[in-house]
């Protein structure tokens, strides 16, 4: 059962990731506000190839992309009235997948011919096999590595024709990261870890405290703000990585197994928080073998076999 208190922490953190409403007027379901005026205009490609131009070491120059644009007005009425949980999630793509695929050296192919799309608002839990593309297909949507053949487009930004560097960018403004084993850094306070995406990023100082003291805050590990990493459990350590990958309000959170190095309570309590951080309208892709983290948090379970779709269901409980 989900605690009260904490439910109430994570809708004060989550409220102000959500501040631009995409289907005006329904109250619910939001994307990550403009973080810059779109001037000049996104044309769609950053740079399109490792040869295109590049900008000076130190720029930061951020994105501007649809997802960024102020949300136009909900054409659709039924698309904006609150009817069920499931039917009030905003329905705007995030992830587009078409027909990907992805051969290593000689071997059968890791992903084949894969289309796929997410809307935001969704929790997707990627399930499979041993070896049949889950993380291959993280990887992809992450822009870590790219397909042999199909496109791959993340938050209107097509992430298999950036150059690393653009790719790079992307990834700190756009996407958080979760890990199985947290990724932290043991030389760093939790306050400091936290607070990296934002100084990769250039965010003012004061803004990035601010808002790094209040996730911890609100995910319930504030009182570790000073602690290093080695010193907290396994489940507190997730949290910690779940704040960091919050930093800079992504799009998209990516979280690859985890739960896999949990204890069965730490599990839990991390399942818990990736469902209420979706309640509240962050989107979600997880690739996990964890089928009770797939039910507990999913919106909408795929099943990869041999690099190829194998089910797609969505849940009828959430
Ligand atoms: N860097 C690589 N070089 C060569 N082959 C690779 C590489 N990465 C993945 N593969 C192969 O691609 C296929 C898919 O691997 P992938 O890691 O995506 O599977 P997975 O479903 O995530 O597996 P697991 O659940 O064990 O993590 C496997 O056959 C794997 O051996």
């Amino acid at each position: 059962m989900r605690s009260t208190s904490r439910n109430a922490r994570i809708r004060a953190t989550t409220s102000s990731l959500f501040t631009a409403p995409v289907c005006q007027g329904d109250g619910r379901g939001h994307i990550p506000p403009a973080k810059v005026p779109p001037e000049p205009a996104y044309t769609g490609r950053v740079h399109p190839r490792d040869d295109a131009p590049r900008d000076p070491p130190g720029t930061v120059r951020p994105f501007v992309t649809p997802g960024d644009a102020p949300a136009p007005p909900c054409s659709l009425a039924s698309a904006c009235t609150e009817t069920t949980a499931q039917e009030d999630r905003v329905t705007a793509p995030i992830i587009e997948i078409r027909d990907v695929s992805k051969r290593y050296d000689d071997g059968p192919p890791a992903l084949a011919g894969l289309s796929l799309t997410v809307a935001a608002g969704e929790a997707l839990a990627v399930l499979g096999p041993s070896g049949s593309g889950k993380s291959t297909l993280l990887n992809m949507i992450a822009g870590l590595d790219r397909p042999t053949g199909g496109g791959v487009t993340v938050a209107g930004v097509r992430v298999d024709e950036l150059t690393e560097t653009a790719s790079a960018r992307f990834r700190r403004e756009r996407i958080g990261m979760v890990f199985q084993f947290f990724n932290l850094l043991d030389d760093l306070t939790v306050l400091d870890n936290v607070l990296l995406p934002a100084q990769l990023l250039g965010t003012g100082r004061a803004a990035a405290r601010d808002r790094a003291v209040e996730l911890l805050d609100n995910l319930g590990i504030d009182r570790h703000a000073r602690a290093y990493p080695g010193r907290l459990s396994g489940g507190e350590r997730q949290r910690v990585a779940v704040a960091r990958a919050l930093m800079n309000r992504p799009a998209l959170l990516l979280a690859d197994e985890p739960t896999g190095a949990l204890d069965t309570a730490s599990g839990a309590e991390v399942r818990e928080l990736l469902a209420e951080l979706n309640d509240d309208g962050q989107t979600i892709l997880l690739v996990t073998h964890d089928l009770a983290l797939a039910e507990s948090c999913a919106t909408r379970t795929i099943e990869l076999v041999d690099g190829r779709l194998a089910r797609d269901e969505r849940a009828a409980t959430r």
